[in-house]
């Protein structure tokens, strides 16, 4: 069988690119192993904020968190189906594999060729060798995701990356004793400083303990439950745990994918794309989480629809940054440069920060302690990033991703009128207060 563009991966980046290739006229085929919708929607984005949504309500039986977890999930699912079945894209629901030629041979031994074959396989998690990693009841988040039974009463997460918080969090307000082991100096150590020890204070009035600077040493058996020993400080401690998370990030998903006579450049296990998604296998291109960098579902999403228009003739317009947010209590978002980053990138940076402790909304929700930060550049006045933590967070983010992709000035956000009461009233805030800065100086 002979498509225009054969797709392999049901994730955000694999559908819409489908979807976007198929509005555009193409005879598309998808390749999906698993389920539609991929990590975001199987394991990810969707599980994960619905149960956060839940256990903020007051939902604390596992049976019907999961009951309601698969109702979402089947919900998205069945409209994802519908979208491609509409589109006319040809669902194989199969594992693809990639041979020479190139042309890809799915597992119930169909053959099919393309023109132009889009990998978007994703990542899966990255477990590394701590002894005892493979003990029961040491999980990944994909397995904690689906767990059924009695919640655990002691939790202990290794990373206190994006997942790792998160769950801490989900878990915390589940009723669960939890402890984070995060390798370096902070929680969210990518993120601006300020932020990971923010959380890490949070997380200490709401009783959540997290370590940073930790070497987790060993997992044992333990009567019924699991000890994890760690060295922080100079000092080995150990923690009891019902129930061990490995949160310390993921790998792209490329096992099995090449026949062995294909040798597509890689890099540290990501597939080495140019700007135009082109892999080193000529027709062959590759989108998401599978090239490394960034792993978040619209950027998979963003890269999807990007390589469409480019195979459909078009020059799309590239995004100025990608938002990040992680949906703790506050909620977390990040785009573009904090402070540190633009100075390594040669800016000259003027922050303008606002404290919500005086914001009407804030107070009126009773959040704790929040902020915005938002990065300038000295020389032009233009936006280089922002760091909100603060209520609604991954809503107001989107403001500041429009003012870094129209280039808006300091002058220009001050200006702006923002509604009151609302969180966004900080934005003009932090705004008038790199102003004032970039006046005085
Ligand atoms: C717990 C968790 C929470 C997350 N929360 C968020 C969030 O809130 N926001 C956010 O932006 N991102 C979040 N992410 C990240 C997000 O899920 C990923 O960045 C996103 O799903 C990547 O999309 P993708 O299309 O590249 O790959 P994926 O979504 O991983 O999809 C790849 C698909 O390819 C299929 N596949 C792989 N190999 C083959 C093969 N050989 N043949 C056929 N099919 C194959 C897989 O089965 C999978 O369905 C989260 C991730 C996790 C694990
Ligand atoms: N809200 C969201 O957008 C969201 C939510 C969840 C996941 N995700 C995506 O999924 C990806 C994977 O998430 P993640 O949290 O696994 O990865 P991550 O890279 O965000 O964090 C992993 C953390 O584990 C730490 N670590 C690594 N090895 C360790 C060890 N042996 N002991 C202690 N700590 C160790 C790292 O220092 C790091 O802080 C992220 O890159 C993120 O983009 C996004």
């Amino acid at each position: 069988m002979h498509y225009d563009a054969v797709v392999i991966g049901g994730g955000p980046g694999g559908y819409d690119c489908a979807l976007a290739l198929a509005a555009g006229g193409q005879r598309v085929a998808l390749v999906e192993k698993e389920a539609l919708g991929g990590t975001c929607l199987q394991r990810g984005c969707v599980p994960t904020k619905t149960l956060l949504h839940e256990a903020a309500k007051g939902l604390a039986d596992s049976g019907a968190l999961q009951a309601r977890k698969e109702a979402v999930v089947a919900q998205q699912e069945a409209g994802l189906a519908g979208l491609l079945k509409r589109a006319k894209v040809t669902v194989y629901p199969a594992t693809a594999r990639i041979g020479g030629g190139p042309c890809l041979q799915v597992s119930d031994g169909t053959v099919l060729t393309a023109d132009n074959f889009i990998i978007a396989t994703g990542s899966v998690p990255q477990v590394p060798p701590i002894p005892g990693v493979n003990l029961p009841g040491v999980v990944t988040s994909d397995a904690l995701l689906s767990m059924a039974g009695d919640l655990p009463d002691r939790l202990l997460i290794i990373g206190g990356g994006v997942i790792g918080v998160e769950m801490a969090a989900l878990y915390h307000a589940l009723g669960t004793e939890v402890t984070v082991l995060e390798a370096l100096p902070s929680l969210l150590n990518t993120m601006d400083k300020e932020i990971g020890r923010s959380l890490g204070a949070q997380f200490k009035k709401e009783g959540i303990r997290s370590v940073t600077g930790a070497r987790v040493k060993a997992i044992a058996q333990a009567g019924s439950g699991l000890t994890v020993t760690y060295e922080a400080k100079g000092q080995e401690d150990r923690v009891a745990a019902d129930c061990v998370l490995v949160a310390t990030g993921r790998k792209p998903a490329t096992e099995g994918l090449f026949a062995p006579e294909l040798q597509p450049e890689m890099n540290r296990g990501a597939l080495v794309v140019n700007d135009r998604y082109e892999t080193s296998l000529a027709t062959v291109y590759a989108i998401g989480d599978v090239i490394g960098g960034t792993q978040l579902a619209h950027k998979a999403t963003a890269d999807g629809r990007a390589l469409a228009a480019i195979l459909l003739g078009q020059a799309p317009e590239p995004p100025a940054a990608i938002p990040a947010c992680v949906y703790t209590q506050p909620e977390i978002a990040t785009v573009g440069l904090d402070e540190s980053a633009a100075k390594a990138a040669g800016f000259e940076p003027v922050v303008g920060k606002a404290v919500m402790g005086g914001n009407a909304k804030t107070v009126i929700d009773e959040l704790p302690r929040s902020f915005m930060k938002l990065v300038f550049d000295a020389a032009s006045g233009r936006l280089l990033g922002a760091q909100l933590y603060c209520g609604r967070a991954s809503d107001l983010i989107a403001a500041c991703a429009f003012a870094l992709q129209g280039k808006l000035t300091a002058a220009q956000m001050a200006a702006t009128v923002l509604p009151h009461p609302t969180y966004s009233e900080a934005l003009t805030e932090a705004a008038l207060a790199a102003l004032t800065s970039l006046k005085g100086r």
